[in-house]
């Protein structure tokens, strides 16, 4: 780390959810000072100041943003919800706040977490780079839709006077994720995980926490005037791309959970979440139906889509500080009480 780092003011907006709190983390063992701005709070820590609010309201953000250095941008409304409404609001509205807020407090940097899924539409991509990949013009989910505007707003926003860049992690995976172990585990327990959509042949990016940490902190050190990080997006990977089922396989034997077998096609399992998709949007007026699988689902379970961070090591000296077998080592270990055969005693207090 360029030693005039030391003692900067940071801001960790969602500094809260999972990558966020690995965020500060790194970030305290490198020096930094380091401020966090949530909606909720969700662990303490005394070297951290924090600051609940919503990230929508310039009133809440002022005092979070006075002095800092960076502001790194990781919150979002969850990415497997289907709420519209919302996912405009926080992430587009609420990040075009953050960068007005930026702009009237005088900070200068602006580090977005946004994700590889602005480029994907559902067709394979395999060794994607930035510069070659146009956004999804037909984005499978409000999700994606939102962090496309989200994205597009923040590389506007660089100019000579305000430095921005947009990290794009995919498929992130770590201890304390509330997404991908648990809700394959819950999956599990329901029966739900003993199919293979399609041939089980195509390849991801699962990406290591620590890793996505690594290049969120090297994008917010190479942020400045002249850089050639300004105003642009890096896909931040492993760059071990593995087949989906494999590494769903890893997962749930890790954790004591039958691998998946049993092959389904991808075209069926595509039309019919296409179909409870449409069946549940005809009938929200009465009753919230959440299908387990969406189109976006599917699509990422059976479609390849892996990317190059050639970019990412050519501007700023990325490469992965963790292998996916130590990624996965330390996940698992994190989530052993999510484990098939862990006894979990209820004490009935009466
Ligand atoms: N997880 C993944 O695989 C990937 C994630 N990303 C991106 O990484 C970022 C971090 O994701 P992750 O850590 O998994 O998400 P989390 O949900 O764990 O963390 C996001 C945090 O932001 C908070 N938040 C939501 N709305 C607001 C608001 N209006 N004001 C202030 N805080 C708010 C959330 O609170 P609450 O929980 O109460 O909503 C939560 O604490 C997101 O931008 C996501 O789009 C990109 C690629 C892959
Ligand atoms: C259909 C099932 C077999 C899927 C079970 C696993 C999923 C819970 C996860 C596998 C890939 C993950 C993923 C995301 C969420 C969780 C998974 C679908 C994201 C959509 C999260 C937000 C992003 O920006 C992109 C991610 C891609 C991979």
């Amino acid at each position: 780390m360029a030693a005039s780092m030391k003692g900067r003011k940071c801001l960790v907006i969602g500094g809260c959810g999972f990558l966020g709190q690995h965020l500060c983390e790194a970030l305290l063992e490198k020096g930094w000072s380091v401020q966090v701005f949530d909606i909720r709070s969700t662990f303490e820590d005394s070297r951290i100041k924090f600051f609940i609010g919503d990230l929508c309201k310039k009133e809440d953000l002022k005092p979070a943003l006075e002095g800092v250095y960076c502001v790194f941008h990781c919150a979002s409304p969850a990415p497997l919800s289907n709420n519209k409404t919302l996912f405009y609001k926080v992430n587009y509205e609420g990040t075009k706040n953050i960068i007005e807020t930026c702009q009237e407090v005088g900070v200068k940097r602006l580090v977005l977490t946004s994700s590889a899924s602005v480029v994907y539409e559902g067709k394979g991509i395999r060794n994607g780079k930035e510069e070659e990949l146009p956004y999804a013009s037909k984005p499978l989910d409000y999700y994606t839709e939102t962090k496309i505007l989200q994205e597009k707003a923040v590389l506007a926003a660089n100019s000579d006077d305000f430095y921005t860049v947009a990290i794009r992690p995919h498929g992130i995976f770590g201890p304390k994720d509330l997404q991908l172990v648990p809700i394959a585990v819950d999956m599990a327990k329901k029966g739900k995980m003993k199919y293979i959509i399609g041939d089980g042949k195509n390849v991801v990016d699962f990406t290591y926490v620590g890793n996505v940490v690594h290049g969120h902190i090297l994008a917010a050190e190479n942020l400045n005037l002249g850089s050639p990080i300004c105003g642009k997006a890096y896909h931040i990977t492993n760059a071990e791309p593995i087949f989906f089922w494999t590494f769903m396989t890893r997962i749930l034997t890790g954790l004591d959970y039958p691998a998946p077998r049993i092959h389904l096609p991808y075209t069926l399992l595509y039309i019919l979440a296409v179909i409870m998709q449409f069946v549940a949007w005809l009938l929200s007026p009465f009753i919230t139906i959440t299908p387990s699988l969406t189109p976006m689902k599917v699509a990422l379970a059976g479609t390849d889509h892996f990317y190059s961070s050639e970019r990412a090591k050519q501007d700023m000296g990325y490469k992965p500080i963790y292998t996916l077998d130590q990624g996965l080592k330390l996940t698992l270990e994190s989530y052993r009480h999510l484990g098939k055969n862990v006894i979990t005693r209820v004490i009935k207090i009466t």
